[in-house]
């Protein structure tokens, strides 16, 4: 197969990865200088006159590279490659392309670490954290890779020994764009699938993160990828729009809130392109008084500060039955206060910065907003800093438990995307039901509760895309996960993200006469 490459004029052997990024990897001692934009096979520097923009290192605060925002030609010549590469994979048995997906995926092992310590670098998570979600990339790629194979049409028998057939046949140039919280994790998961039904893909990474959605251009490169078969343009709206609207772009597959979700579905219309959106949240978790308390309590943290509480999933409004509420806010509490917060590149940490100082300053005035509509907070909600003097102007703050919270209150209807937690009371399953359903959002919820009825009669009426029991946010790759309502349309991992990035063909095979009524 790899010969068959060879003699296209596509392939050419695969670029050094990462030799231009220059670091020393601590935090405030990273710069970046190698391009950011990758298409047709190598990094790219843009030539639009437009001017650079800064990207910082949350932890420290300090530039850490410039963005430069590419413009129309710049997206055409990358979408010119993303097309030009589909005609060779598009016609790759899925056998070939999964090898090349393997090929990536294992490219991706070998580079964990360096992954990781630029996604901590670029969004502040910590290290421990940057390394699950570069894993969870990896498997995405693995488990499509397996799926590619298994892509197969149906056989219909007809009257008089006619039959039809279908056939999976991929859309052609698909576009990410993506949020900022899972750099390197969103790109993998659109690419992925996409790459698997024979797709090729143009990625834009959130101009706030940059940096890591390279990186996998460049291993999929090195992994024996036709030239143009992954390419990322960086900026941001403007970017971002001008793909939408690209006519040679068949897909849009977007990542992020629910205002920019609606304007890709209106740019994506005009072409009449199929989109999927995995948008915001603001999930519930209920907890049941026959719980066991200790994991309610690790499920509430993991809920909601995972990224520092930066996650789509989040479930932001922890309703607890009132006979249990003192003990497990006593425990939440404990608990949180007793989270590390601090450089996020040093093995102990557990919280590290928030992705921007306008994101804090914006999840800080949730907290004050939250006080003055008369809720208490039980711990947390104030900026940080690190004792170490080089953290001293990154956007740390302490993760915040808000207890005596209602549900007309600003912080339990909006999506805060930051570490706070709007406990909530209730008295029955009725209500709770009634009250977590209130929303306009529907991604994730979670209930805790020993009683296996209860559980599965609860999510049954829980109006949320991917629904937890006795657990929170566990994403395995082999799971589809999306949103209801305005969470989202479509899905993303799972068998039936193909269905999002292929079309099928209805093929009808006439063995007899035409009988024609003419
Ligand atoms: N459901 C999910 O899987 C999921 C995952 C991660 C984040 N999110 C959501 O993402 C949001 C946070 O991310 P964000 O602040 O980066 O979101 P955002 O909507 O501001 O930006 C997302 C991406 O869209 C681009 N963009 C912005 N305006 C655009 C336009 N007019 N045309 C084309 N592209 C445009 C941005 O440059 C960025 O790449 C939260 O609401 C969060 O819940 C959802
Ligand atoms: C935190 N998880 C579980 C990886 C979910 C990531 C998807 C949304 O931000």
């Amino acid at each position: 197969m790899l010969q068959r490459l060879a003699a296209s004029s596509l392939w050419r052997p695969a670029p050094a990865p990462f030799a231009a990024v220059v670091r020393c990897v601590s935090s405030g001692s990273v710069d970046i200088t190698a391009p950011l934009n990758f298409w047709a096979g190598k990094r790219r520097t843009s030539q639009e006159k437009c001017s650079k923009e800064n990207v910082y290192e949350p932890a420290t605060g300090r530039v850490l590279c410039h963005l430069e925002p590419c413009g129309a030609a710049e997206v055409d010549q990358a979408v010119k490659a993303a097309k030009s590469a589909f005609d060779l994979w598009s016609k790759l048995s899925g056998m070939e392309r999964g090898r090349i997906m393997i090929e990536a995926a294992l490219n991706i092992e070998s580079r964990r670490e360096d992954i990781a310590e630029m996604e901590v670098v670029n969004n502040g998570k910590s290290i421990t954290e940057a390394r699950l979600d570069v894993d969870s990339a990896r498997l995405c790629i693995e488990y499509y890779a397996g799926v590619a194979s298994t892509l197969a049409g149906q056989h219909v028998q007809l009257p008089g020994g006619s039959f039809a057939y279908t056939r999976r046949e991929p859309l052609g140039v698909c576009v990410g764009i993506g949020a900022w919280n899972y750099p390197f994790q969103i790109a993998a998961w659109k690419s992925a699938p996409a790459l698997a039904c024979g797709n090729t893909m143009v990625f834009k990474p959130s101009p706030v993160t940059p940096v890591t959605a390279v990186m996998l251009a460049e291993l999929y490169a090195a992994a024996g990828a036709p030239e143009g078969l992954f390419n990322v343009v960086q900026g941001g709206q403007e970017t971002g729009s001008l793909l939408c609207h690209h006519p040679d772009v068949a897909k849009v597959s977007f990542t992020g809130s629910v205002p920019t979700g609606k304007k890709i579905m209106e740019m994506a219309s005009k072409g009449v392109k199929p989109v999927t959106l995995e948008l915001g949240g603001k999930s519930p978790l209920l907890i049941f008084e026959d719980s066991e308390l200790e994991n309610a309590v690790r499920g509430a943290l993991m809920a909601n500060f995972l990224s520092q509480g930066q996650v789509c999933s989040n479930g932001t409004r922890v309703f607890v039955q009132r006979s249990i509420l003192p003990e497990f806010v006593e425990e939440v509490v404990k608990r949180t206060q007793a989270i590390e917060i601090g450089d996020p590149l040093l093995e102990g940490t557990r919280m590290g910065a928030l992705v921007s100082r306008p994101h804090l300053e914006k999840v800080l005035s949730f907290v004050d907003q939250a006080k003055k509509e008369g809720a208490s907070v039980l711990c947390g909600g104030e900026p940080f800093v690190p004792s170490d003097p080089k953290l001293k102007d990154g956007y740390y703050m302490t993760p915040c438990v808000l207890g005596n919270c209602t549900d007309d209150m600003t912080c339990v209807k909006e999506e805060i995307f930051g570490p706070v937690m709007s406990v909530l009371s209730f008295e029955t399953e009725e209500e709770v039901l009634q009250r977590a359903n209130d929303t306009t959002m529907g991604l994730a919820a979670g209930v805790f509760t020993r009683d296996v009825r209860r559980a599965h009669r609860v999510v049954e009426h829980l109006k949320a895309g991917s629904c937890f029991i006795n657990n929170y946010n566990i994403t395995p790759v082999e799971v589809p996960f999306g949103g209801f309502k305005m969470s989202g349309i479509g899905r993303e991992n799972g068998q039936v993200t193909i269905e999002h990035y292929s079309q099928l063909k209805t093929v009808f095979v006439e063995m007899g006469d035409v009988d024609s009524l003419f």
